[in-house]
């Protein structure tokens, strides 16, 4: 069953159409991910969502409610991450937490919340005098803190360390483990795939595909590449006038042939024609960044 519904999201700001048509739904307790490039509109989507901006076109619907004109009750079901400099430096953990469980009828346990969030021993540490990691776990543990049914994360692990970013990861599995439904947007690869069951990839606007991490990857899986440093020059057009190669390239002293079904064959037979040895050969498989390239013709950090 649908939990959030969007259909036909507009939102201009002046004459930009920051959001241009973009429909999904996300089924109750799933961790649906919106990827995208800088300014492709994920943040204003997921704004649109919690109410706080208004749509020009479209309609939202989120457990039936309209998040424009019930956002009293809205609050009361949906947990949003504030932005780091939402709270005031010198506001505890405990005092936080304290503070929005208040404003909820059914809150959670804080307590409870401050000890899954293994932040037990920060209760009385001011907010300024938190780690990066530490501050990113409060804003998780406050979005939480409403019991909500749906919890809306913005660029969950920016700014984390491998590590903390890891365990952040495991945190969110463990909240969708305990029924909550889970909206996010995020830049990172490895994260979309890791964590969400489906990902809507929005582009200047636009959704350009909506499915698993997996059935992305499945739409270009024909793209195969081949990395390789050949023992003597060879020109590249002995490689590009093989029907299997799209493309051909240099990285340093290696070659990166990109292209379509039996690749390695089809280089490895005109290489030792050419009586070329290939050192270091590796075979890439098509990732998620290669799907998301593919899809939205540039890379994520463009
Ligand atoms: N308050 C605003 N006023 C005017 N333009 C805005 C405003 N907020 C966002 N925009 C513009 O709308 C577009 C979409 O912005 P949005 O923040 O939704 O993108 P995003 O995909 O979340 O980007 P990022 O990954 O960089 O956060 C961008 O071109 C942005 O500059």
């Amino acid at each position: 069953m649908a939990i959030i519904e969007v259909d036909s999201l507009v939102k201009r700001y002046g004459d930009h159409t920051a959001v241009n048509g973009v429909s999904f739904a996300v089924e109750q307790g799933e961790i649906f991910g919106i990827l995208g490039p800088n300014g492709a509109g994920k943040t204003t989507t997921v704004e649109c969502i919690e109410g706080l901006r208004t749509p020009d076109g479209g309609s939202i619907r989120v457990s039936g409610l309209d998040p424009q004109h019930e956002d009293g009750e809205l609050r009361q079901l949906l947990g949003a991450q504030l932005q780091e400099s939402e709270l005031p430096d010198k506001l505890t953990v405990g005092e936080a937490m304290r503070l929005f469980s208040s404003f909820y009828r059914d809150p959670a346990d804080w307590r409870e919340l401050v000890e899954v969030l293994n932040l037990a021993d920060k209760v009385d540490t001011q907010f300024r005098k938190l780690s990066g990691g530490q501050k990113q776990r409060l804003s998780i543990a406050l979005a939480l803190v409403g019991n909500p049914r749906v919890a809306v994360l913005d660029e969950l692990t920016t700014g984390l360390d491998p590590q903390a970013r890891r365990d952040t990861w495991e945190l969110i599995e463990g909240v969708r483990d305990r029924g909550v439904t889970i909206l996010m947007v995020t830049h990172f690869m490895e994260e979309a795939e890791r964590l969400c069951d489906r990902l809507a990839v929005i582009d200047a606007g636009r959704l350009v595909a909506l499915d698993t991490p997996a059935g992305l990857v499945a739409r270009v899986d024909d793209r195969q590449r081949i990395r390789f440093r050949p023992s003597a020059p060879l020109d590249d057009a002995v490689l590009t006038a093989l029907p299997e190669v799209s493309s051909v390239a240099r990285a340093g002293s290696q070659l990166v042939v990109t292209g379509v079904g039996d690749l390695l064959l089809a280089v490895t037979t005109v290489l030792a024609r050419h009586q070329v040895a290939a050192a270091d050969l590796r075979v890439e498989q098509t990732s998620l960044d290669d799907a998301f390239v593919a899809l939205t013709h540039r890379s994520i950090d463009d």
